[in-house]
Parts: C-alpha cells; sequence; structure tokens
C-alpha cells in the first residue's frame, strides 16, 4: 500500500505549515538551515502534527534549493540540508505518515526575475537529493508561474514513478496569475502526469472554496488543497494569520464536498488546524460526484476610437515632430507653460513629458500632462520608468492615464537611482522595459499583469528607448527587435551627435517595421558640450563640433547660434532618412527647440514645392 491506494480509498490528511512554526527564529532566518542547526525542534515540529492527525508530512525543504539558500549564502549547502530534512521526517514519521519531499516554486509574479534554464537547473538539484534520500513521494509547492510548474513538474515525471503532487497558487477567484482558469492548469498538470493536483497558498479557506467549485473531478488524479490559516494581517513587522480552528473544521467538510482527496494547510496553519480538520472528517469519507459551477464569461468593453492618429502612423506617413521638454524640479508652471505654447503655436505633434529623467524628482508628468492636455490642448506623450513604481503602482498609474484620455506613452526601464540626487533611494525594477511594453500591451486587450479583466480595453499606443550611443550597435538593434516582439509601436532614441551615425542608425534599423523619431537636442555652451562628450555614456563629439562650441565659449547669443547651427546640419542628416523627429529641449531652453521646429517645417515646405515644380 502507498499513498495513492490510501487516496483510492478515503480522504487523507496531511499536515500544516513548517515556515509559521519556525517564525520564533525570526523571519529573516533561513528556516531549511535550522534542518541541521536545530534538528530537533524539526522533529518535534513533524511530530505534534502527526499527533493532531497528518498522516503525510513535508521535509523542511520549501526553499532549500540554490537560489533561495544563496540570500544567506548557503548555496554550497543544498545536498547537507535537503538531506538532513528528509532524515527528520523520516525518524518523526516512524512509519506512521508518508514523508513527501517538497519543492517551492521560484518565480513570483514577474517571470524575468529567473530564467527558466536556471529554474531548470536548481530544480533539479534539490530533486535528485530528495529523490536518492528515498522520500515517499514529491510535493511541488506554491507555484505562482504556471509555466515553471510544468516545466518542472516535467522533469520530475521522467526522474521517477513516486506520486507527485502539484500546486498551483492561485492569484484570484478561479484563476492564475495571466489569467488562466484553475480547472484548465489542474488539467494540464494531470495530462502531464501529477498523481494529485491542487492549491496551497496564499489565500485561505474563502477563496479556494469558491474557486474549487468551477473544478470538476480529475479522472485519474485525485484534489488536494492546502489553505492558508487566513489571509494575512501586517503588525510590528510580521505577518500575523488569525482563523479559529472551529472555521477550519466547517470548510474541511466543504472541501470534501467538492471531491478534495487530500487536505493540508499552508501558512499560518499550526497542528489545531490540522487537528480541526481530522475531527470534521471522522470516517474519512470521499465524494465522487459534485456539480461543476460555470465560469461566468467576462465581457470586455472595446477601446474608444481615438480621432487622431497615432504618432506611429504619424512618422511612417509623414514629416511629423515631437519634442520633449521636461517638467520643472521646482514648483511652479510659469516658464513650462510658455514654453508648451510655444511649441504649440509652431506646430508640434506632441509634447513628450519624461518621467523623473536622470533619476531626479520632477513635478509628476501625469499631472503636467493633464494641464497641458486641458489648458493647451496639446497632444501629451507620457514617459513611464520601472524605477519608481512596483508592478501595483505601475497598474495603477496607467489606468490613470487612461482615465484621463492620455494614450500616447513611452515604456522604459529608466535610469536608476544612483545616477540621481538620490543615491541612497530604492530602484524598484519589478518589471524592465520589455515586461513593460508587455503589459501595456496587456492593458490595451482588456487584461491586467495577471489577467484580471480591466472592464475596457486601453487604447494605449506604445513608444520605447532606443539608445544608439553603445559600443555595439547591433546589440542595441537586437533590443528593438525584442521591444517590437512585446509590442513596441515606435522607437525614440537618444539624441545623437554626427551625420555619420544618424547614417548608420539607418542603416541598422532600416529592416525593423516599426518607425524611429531620431533624436537631436541642441548643445547649448562650451561646457555642455565638454559634458557630454566626456561625462555622457556613448556619447563622442567630434573635434570639429567641440571647437566650434569653444570658439564661443564667453559668449552665450554665439553660442546658442553656434548649437542650433550644428543641430540643423543633423536634421539635415536625418531628413531624408527619418520622418519622425524627436527634439529635446536642454534646461527649458525652449527657443532653441522652437526654432528648430520652424526649420524643419520650412525644408518640409521647400522640399514639397521642389516635388511639385519637377514632377
Ligand atoms: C527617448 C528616451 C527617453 C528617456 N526618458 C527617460 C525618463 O523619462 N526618465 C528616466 O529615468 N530615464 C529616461 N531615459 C533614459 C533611459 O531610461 C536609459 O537611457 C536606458 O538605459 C535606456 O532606455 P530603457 O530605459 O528603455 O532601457 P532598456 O532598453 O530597457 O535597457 C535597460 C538597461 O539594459 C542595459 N542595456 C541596454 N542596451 C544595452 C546594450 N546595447 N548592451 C548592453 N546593455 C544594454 C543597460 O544597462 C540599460 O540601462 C530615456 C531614454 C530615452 C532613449
Ligand atoms: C510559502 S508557502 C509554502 C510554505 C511551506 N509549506 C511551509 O510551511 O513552510
Ligand atoms: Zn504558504
Amino acid at each position: 500500500m502507498g499513498l495513492l491506494d490510501d487516496l483510492k480509498q478515503r480522504i487523507v490528511i496531511a499536515d500544516g505549515a513548517m515556515g509559521t512554526l519556525l517564525y520564533a527564529h525570526g523571519i529573516d532566518r533561513c528556516f531549511e538551515e535550522l534542518n541541521v542547526t536545530k534538528p530537533e525542534e524539526i522533529v518535534h515540529i513533524h511530530e505534534a502534527y502527526i499527533e493532531a492527525g497528518a498522516e503525510v508530512i513535508q521535509t523542511n525543504t520549501y526553499g532549500a534549493n540554490y537560489v533561495k539558500l544563496a540570500r544567506y549564502g548557503l548555496q554550497d549547502d543544498v545536498k547537507e540540508i535537503n538531506k538532513a530534512a528528509v532524515q527528520l521526517a523520516k525518524q518523526a514519521a516512524k512509519g506512521r505518515a508518508y514523508v513527501l519531499g517538497t519543492i517551492g516554486g521560484l518565480r513570483s509574479t514577474n517571470k524575468s526575475t529567473i530564467s527558466l534554464e536556471e529554474v531548470k537547473r536548481t530544480f533539479r538539484e534539490q530533486l535528485y537529493v530528495l529523490l536518492s534520500e528515498n522520500v515517499d513521494g514529491l510535493l511541488l509547492e506554491t507555484y505562482y508561474d504556471f509555466e515553471e510548474l510544468q516545466t518542472v513538474l516535467s522533469i520530475a515525471r521522467k526522474e521517477t514513478t513516486l506520486p507527485i503532487i502539484a500546486h498551483v497558487t492561485l492569484h484570484d477567484i478561479g484563476v492564475l496569475q495571466h489569467g488562466m482558469p484553475l480547472a484548465e492548469a489542474l488539467r494540464q498538470l494531470e495530462l502531464l502526469g501529477a498523481d494529485v493536483v491542487g492549491l496551497n497558498c496564499h489565500l485561505g479557506p474563502y477563496h479556494m472554496l469558491r474557486s474549487l467549485e468551477e473544478v470538476p473531478i480529475p479522472t485519474r488524479a485525485f484534489l488536494s488543497v492546502y489553505p492558508n490559516a487566513s489571509l494575512p494581517q501586517y503588525r510590528d513587522g510580521r505577518f500575523i494569520y488569525e482563523t479559529s480552528e472551529q472555521y477550519f473544521e466547517e470548510t474541511a467538510r466543504a472541501f470534501r464536498d467538492q471531491g478534495v482527496r487530500l487536505i493540508g494547510g499552508c501558512c499560518g496553519t499550526t497542528p489545531k488546524h490540522i487537528a480541526a480538520i481530522a475531527r470534521a472528517l471522522p470516517d474519512r469519507t470521499p465524494v465522487y460526484k459534485k456539480e461543476v459551477k460555470q465560469r461566468h464569461t467576462i465581457v470586455v468593453q472595446e477601446a474608444e476610437q481615438t480621432k487622431q492618429p497615432s504618432l506611429a502612423d504619424l512618422a511612417r506617413t509623414r514629416r511629423s515632430i515631437i519634442v520633449e521638454l521636461d517638467p520643472p524640479k521646482k514648483l511652479g508652471l510659469t516658464k513650462f507653460l510658455e514654453g508648451a505654447k510655444a511649441l504649440k503655436d509652431a506646430h508640434i505633434d506632441a509634447l513628450t513629458l519624461a518621467d523623473n529623467s536622470l533619476a531626479t524628482p520632477r513635478i509628476s508628468n501625469i499631472a503636467v500632462g493633464t494641464i497641458v492636455k486641458q489648458q493647451l490642448n496639446m497632444r501629451p506623450l507620457i514617459h513611464i520608468t520601472c524605477r519608481d513604481r512596483n508592478l501595483i503602482g505601475l497598474q495603477s498609474h496607467l489606468m490613470g492615464l487612461h482615465t484621463l484620455g492620455m494614450t500616447d506613452v513611452l515604456a522604459l526601464t529608466g535610469d536608476p537611482s544612483k545616477v540621481g540626487d538620490f543615491p541612497g533611494a530604492t530602484s524598484v525594477y519589478d518589471l524592465s522595459s520589455f515586461d513593460l511594453i508587455s503589459l501595456i500591451r496587456q492593458f490595451n486587450e482588456g487584461l491586467s499583469y495577471s489577467g484580471k479583466p480591466l472592464g475596457q480595453k486601453t487604447n494605449f499606443s506604445i513608444a520605447a528607448a532606443f539608445n544608439p550611443n553603445v559600443r555595439h550597435l547591433d546589440k542595441a538593434v537586437k533590443r528593438l527587435e525584442k521591444k517590437i516582439e512585446c509590442g513596441a509601436h515606435y522607437f525614440l532614441t537618444q539624441p545623437l551627435y554626427s551625420e555619420k551615425q544618424i547614417k548608420d542608425v539607418y542603416e541598422a534599423t532600416k529592416h525593423l517595421p516599426t518607425p524611429i523619431y531620431i533624436g537631436i537636442m541642441p548643445i547649448t555652451s562650451a561646457r555642455n558640450a565638454d559634458f557630454l562628450h566626456h561625462e555622457v555614456p556613448g556619447i563622442t563629439l567630434s573635434d570639429d563640433i567641440r571647437a566650434r562650441m569653444a570658439a564661443c565659449a564667453n559668449d552665450p547669443v554665439q553660442s546658442t547660434r553656434e548649437g542650433l547651427a550644428i543641430a540643423k546640419s543633423l536634421i539635415d542628416a536625418a531628413f531624408d532618412l527619418f520622418r519622425g523627429i524627436y527634439l529635446i529641449t536642454p534646461f527649458l531652453r525652449y527657443d532653441m527647440t522652437v526654432e528648430l521646429v520652424h526649420y524643419i517645417h520650412e525644408k518640409e515646405r521647400l522640399t514639397k514645392e521642389r516635388t511639385v515644380y519637377y514632377g
């Protein structure tokens, strides 16, 4: 007889949380290290669960993998820690309970934090130790990312015929992250060879029960559930779970009615919760039939059609000019609005507004964008970096932009905090620019990052950054290709300072289907030229440009003239190669960008006249 034979006959009860009971050692401790340093305590916890009624216990190895142990400098101890864990669980079980080797998921909400290759390597290393210590089965638990669970389950299934329990973690009732319905996920896990499929962690009995109502009883595999004790409260720097054991007794019966065969607990549960489950189901009789609730389908409203063509379409069809005028670093918008108005009068297509560029605080571009749109009837292009907002803040920001009708956005990773005024501030980077582009694309399909319906589709036109001021242009172009795959509609470049570089950029990108707005920023002075040349990574000014600026070092009027003349020659170089021009206003010197806008319009007019004249 083995675990699967038991499950065929009846409901089986598993243990509850291990981590929660080890909290007393401090939340910053590596709980798995205690297998080696406090073995008697681990044995004691296992015994308490068995005495409470658990017939299945899990090794204390949830995070005993290379990646998580490395956070404590214990990456070389994977073997020792896992080996000890199995031995301690067996010592406590004394043949009274099955011992499951537990392996926890690595990816949380952000796929790009760890590649699948690293997931595989890390998983294999832990798996082989657990198997060689002769566990009775495997518990793959707390997988937020379904792709990760599919990957590791396939590996485990090839390596062993022991029972495998595969647990996903819900995002919300009935769905995993990115919107995959739970029923579909469990069906796929069964097809991949899991013997028991189910849920653990993150949510308590309420969400799990409502989710299981939509899941049919599998044909071959068994259903399992390890709920958290409740939703956690954050108190005095710790997460506290509070729930009555009485409630666990009631919900255990409800789980049985949903066809669950293996019931245990996750975070916040204790031997008392497990005893409550055992009390609730004295004869362990399972149900074989249930009514499955149909998942309600969700209607997503189509995006409202915007009246104006996107900036990508503009740059495809005609000369278009966008100008950056950054929100001020000090309070007061008078000069900024004068500049914006002057640029509007010069007939630009959009005003681009940086998001705390160079990691230095500026008036929020969402506030400035709203004023520019409402008071001046201009089109704002809002830069969004991943530096200042976490995944929650970014989504709230996007919903806000949609609500305000600002649909032109530039998705950036963003300069790291250490380059700016507050080098000690956190750089969030929950997402990279690639992830942010994908997120905005998903919003355009009416879904949040996790796949929850937003109720409406957004209509964002997505720009992305192109930094050609790098040693290997081909690598930068590869990033553009990836950004296009993620959903970028067009690009804006960093400023370029040589005609040759503009031509090189054209040659390297002419195969791309997306338009590029070529960046041009007038130099304001000899000092500005020196700074750009010596201190901004990747920017090199020619000797000729630096000599021209140096020659008028003490003459601001002449410096402006020279800076504009240089910018105009760059515009000349870009004119026939790129329809989109992105002018960057230096230090709120909008007089300079206004003049360049006039220059471009005039050049365009002359070109058209010539075309008409010569046919
Ligand atoms: C048009 C434009 C507007 C910008 N606006 C802002 C703003 O409002 N606020 C702000 O904080 N910053 C802004 N920046 C700066 C920008 O965040 C950095 O220049 C960034 O490095 C490039 O853009 P990204 O953020 O999309 O980076 P990504 O393309 O996502 O690159 C992120 C990081 O990857 C690395 N990387 C990129 N390319 C390569 C390569 N070829 N080889 C090796 N490593 C590479 C770099 O470390 C880079 O920082 C802007 C840049 C541009 C081009
Ligand atoms: C963080 S979810 C998994 C927790 C693990 N089963 C433990 O109790 O420690
Ligand atoms: Zn948990």
